[in-house]
């Protein structure tokens, strides 16, 4: 292959267009800079292999942006950057890095053309975050949506309520949905500790009060559906609908053993075992977003927060206490799940007469990681939403 292919080819695969097509005007007006792009930079130093593609548009980005002057450049490279997979929360976080080395001008001007270009692909904007003070901490809870009933989403342990991200937008339609950090986890990190899952169900109903909500939906992933469940056992008053999702009625033998690994071996020693549990071998080898968010949240937890969430855990303590509870429930297992496998799933789904049991396929633990569009889905189906008093009146 001759360095105009490769170059060709490299330019396609870094910013999905064709160079003649993207570059055309370019290539009307000076053949020779053409060349010089797709040849002599595409094809040579930009089509090097030790750099992957995911981290050479990072770095473009960063670059362009740190220079200054060239925004049609950077919002090019900001599309690419999209197209390798990398997240607009990602970007976003790229911009206040810049803000560290190239000061706020060049930070600011490179968050307009980011944000110009997560609008023009109408990527959906991040949500309102608001401090919230809790009985003995403080936490953070982000919000999408501004009618219609609320919906409170509970995380799982080792990670934060940007597990929910994913589906929010979707959930947002016609319904008020707020996702919280519980303690020992992201904006709460460090809170009181040891706690119990009463301590965990008392700050989501804070939460709830927080917002002057009487009643929500409550949906909890992992260790967030055994809050939920803790919820519905203790102020069943709180719960207009349950859906639990890739979690279990009943401690398991290994959560003492996981407390102590953290606490002996550090937080490095988790990411092999928790990973390989919670997303298919085809998200491991491919890395997108979810499972680096999981990643960098499991090695920044502090191992005694961790230790502290698996033993808080073990006290779990509603296995049969929601059968006939006056609200309706939805389990919704992964058929991929090695943690809280179908089998576990369809058993809470017994417990609770009437409830409803859907398995999500090749979906795995961390649902909302890997199949958000599943579980947007599901959960669409499952909960009310207001669609009607947003619509602009009619006219004359
Ligand atoms: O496997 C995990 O990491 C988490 C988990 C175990 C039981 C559950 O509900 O979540």
């Amino acid at each position: 292959m001759n360095r105009g292919e490769r170059g060709r080819r490299e330019y396609e695969g870094l910013m999905g267009r064709r160079p003649e097509e993207a570059l055309g005007e370019v290539l009307r007006t000076s053949p020779q800079m053409f060349e010089a792009v797709v040849e002599g930079a595409f094809g040579g130093a930009l089509a090097r292999p030790e750099l992957g593609r995911r981290a050479r548009e990072l770095a473009s980005v960063a670059i362009i942006a740190a220079l200054g002057g060239a925004e049609r450049r950077l919002a090019s490279h900001v599309r690419g950057a999209l197209r390798q997979g990398i997240e607009p929360s990602e970007l976003l976080a790229l911009c206040e890095h810049l803000s560290v080395y190239a000061g706020f001008p060049r930070a600011l001007d490179a968050l307009a053309v980011v944000n110009g270009v997560l609008e023009e692909q109408g990527l959906p904007k991040p949500p309102l975050m608001h401090r919230v003070a809790l009985a003995d901490h403080e936490t953070i809870v982000a919000q999408k949506g501004d009618h219609g009933p609320a919906v409170i989403l509970s995380h799982s342990l080792g990670v934060d309520w940007r597990m929910w991200e994913p589906v929010m937008e979707r959930l947002a339609n016609g319904r008020r949905v707020f996702a919280y950090d519980f303690r020992g986890h992201g904006g709460a990190a460090g809170a009181p500790r040891p706690f119990t899952m009463d301590d965990l169900a008392a700050d989501l109903l804070g939460v709830l009060d927080a917002f002057d909500v009487d009643r929500a939906h409550v949906v909890g992933l992992s260790m967030g559906g055994g809050i939920a469940q803790t919820v519905a056992v203790r102020a069943p008053e709180r719960v207009a609908s349950l859906a639990l999702l890739a979690t279990t009625d009943h401690a398991f033998d290994a959560f003492e053993g996981r407390a102590r690994s953290g606490e002996d071996d550090g937080m490095e020693a988790q990411i092999v075992p928790t990973l390989t549990r919670w997303f298919t071998p085809a998200a491991l080898a491919t890395d997108p977003w979810g499972v680096r968010y999981a990643r960098e949240r499991i090695r920044r937890l502090d191992s005694a927060d961790w230790a502290a969430a698996w033993r808080a855990f073990k006290g779990l303590d509603v296995q049969g206490r929601i059968a006939g509870k006056d609200f309706p429930t939805l389990v919704l297992a992964g058929e991929a799940d090695a943690s809280t496998t179908p089998e576990i799933m369809s058993g809470i789904a017994e417990r609770i007469p009437g409830s409803t049991y859907r398995e999500l396929p090749g979906t795995p633990h961390m649902q909302t990681l890997e199949r958000p569009d599943l579980v947007a889905a599901a959960l669409d189906d499952f909960l009310p939403a207001d669609r009607q008093s947003r619509r602009p009146p009619p006219r004359g």
